[in-house]
């Protein structure tokens, strides 16, 4: 598949942090707006490079501070419509179809806003990106999810909100932060809350702490969606080793995993529970290897979750801090894990599939949209398996 095939097939993303996503000179033009003078560089060349670099940490909790200077500009209606709007057009452009953006409107107070006003310059400003995305002739749907900060004790009335924009926008929730002391169990009430309106949410899990994090999204908060869920290969064995203990002997094999032979590999309880339930696993692959949830791309889980079938999705994170793209995260796994088109679109249907949208819209997606674009790149023959990948045809 070529960079431009990359770029112009139909993609889906799940897991996009908003406030993650600014383009540099927005972030500087937003600063001098409202008088922000603490942004680390000048020109948006060098602030990109800032954002990428800071963010190369090898922690999560170091990871996350570099979103003070992306926070300190959306604290105006302005500001946030820009960027909503902005974050929808930048996403059709790359060829994403539809997208869940998330952001923590807690973090959005800082200047008077309410958490209604929040949520609605979002929504306005993702509503104009979408009609400017049209007009472009790169028709794109984005709705958000809330996410509550799990260091925080929000969680409730943030749930609440997304209830009051169940109709008007929001499709679903999130928490995020730091993991590791903040497990989501504290978040219980939210979660049983959520529960009882019939809506739909996802949890960071299994990013920067493994197996314990993921069991509780899933057994005790009842998670849709898991946001990374990486950490669950510490619960699959290959040769009866656990799966870190194989990449560490294997860090120097590039085609280790597409080589693989499945009848090796076990799964344990849990890892055979996400995969028989089908849930979805929100993977994001240059972020992973930024907090070092990940080793490399050639080693990252997503290509042996995606051999074994399990419900995995492509994602970006946080595209200003990974200096990345939908088309560029499927770009790497092509170079280094050896992709194929065949691959994205089948995580891409697995993403569509797992949206937070009803039913029938994400089916008329697939089957209006995602099919079609797929078939017209691959002259008509995509799904048969014809371009090989990291499954073999069947
Ligand atoms: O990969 C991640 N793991 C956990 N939290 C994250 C990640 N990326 C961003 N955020 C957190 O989510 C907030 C709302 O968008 C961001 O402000 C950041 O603190
Ligand atoms: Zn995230």
């Amino acid at each position: 598949m070529s960079t431009d095939e990359l770029r112009r097939a139909p993609k889906v993303l799940l897991h996009d942090h908003l406030d993650g996503g600014l383009r540099p000179q927005t972030v500087l033009d937003l600063a001098a707006a409202v008088g922000y003078d603490d942004l680390p560089a000048t020109d948006a060349e060098s602030l990109g490079t800032w954002f990428r670099e800071s963010a190369d940490s090898g922690s999560l909790p170091r990871y996350l501070e570099t979103f003070d200077h992306t926070l300190a500009v959306m604290q105006t209606r302005e500001g946030l419509f820009r960027v909503a709007s902005e974050c929808a057009q930048d996403l059709a452009a790359d060829g994403v179809v539809y997208a869940e953006s998330r952001y923590a409107p807690e973090q959005h107070l800082t200047r008077g806003l309410t958490l209604e006003g929040v949520v609605e310059a979002v929504n306005a400003g993702l509503r104009d990106g979408e009609a400017r995305a049209a007009a472009a002739g790169h028709p794109i749907r984005v709705t958000a999810l809330l996410t509550a900060m799990r260091h925080a004790a929000k969680s409730t009335e943030i749930a609440e909100l997304a209830i009051r924009y169940r109709d008007d926008g929001v499709s679903g929730f999130d928490i995020a932060g730091a993991e590791a002391g903040y497990p989501p169990t504290r978040h219980l009430d939210a979660f049983e809350y959520l529960r009882r309106e019939n809506f739909h949410f996802t949890i960071h899990a299994g990013e920067a702490f493994g197996l314990p994090s993921i069991w509780e999204a899933i057994q005790w908060c009842g998670a849709d969606r898991l946001g990374h869920g990486v950490r669950i290969v510490d619960d699959i064995t290959i040769d009866g080793s656990p799966y870190a203990d194989w990449v560490e002997g294997h860090k120097h094999d590039a085609d280790a995993l597409t080589a693989l032979e499945l009848d090796r590999v076990r799964l344990g309880r849990l890892a055979a529970y996400v995969r028989d339930k089908r849930i979805p696993l929100e993977m994001c692959p240059s972020s992973n290897l930024q907090t070092s949830a990940a080793p490399s791309i050639a080693l990252h889980p997503i290509t042996l979750l995606r051999r074994l079938r399990f419900r995995v999705t492509l994602n970006t994170d946080n595209r200003l801090m990974s200096g990345t793209t939908m088309s560029r995260e499927a770009e790497l796994l092509r170079d280094e894990a050896g992709w194929s088109l065949d691959d994205l679109r089948w995580v891409t249907i697995n993403a569509m599939k797992s949206a937070f949208i009803p039913f029938d819209e994400r089916l008329a997606l697939i089957d209006d949209v995602i099919k079609p674009g797929y078939a017209a790149l691959s002259g008509g023959a995509a799904g048969e398996g014809v371009s090989g990948g990291v499954v073999s045809p069947a």
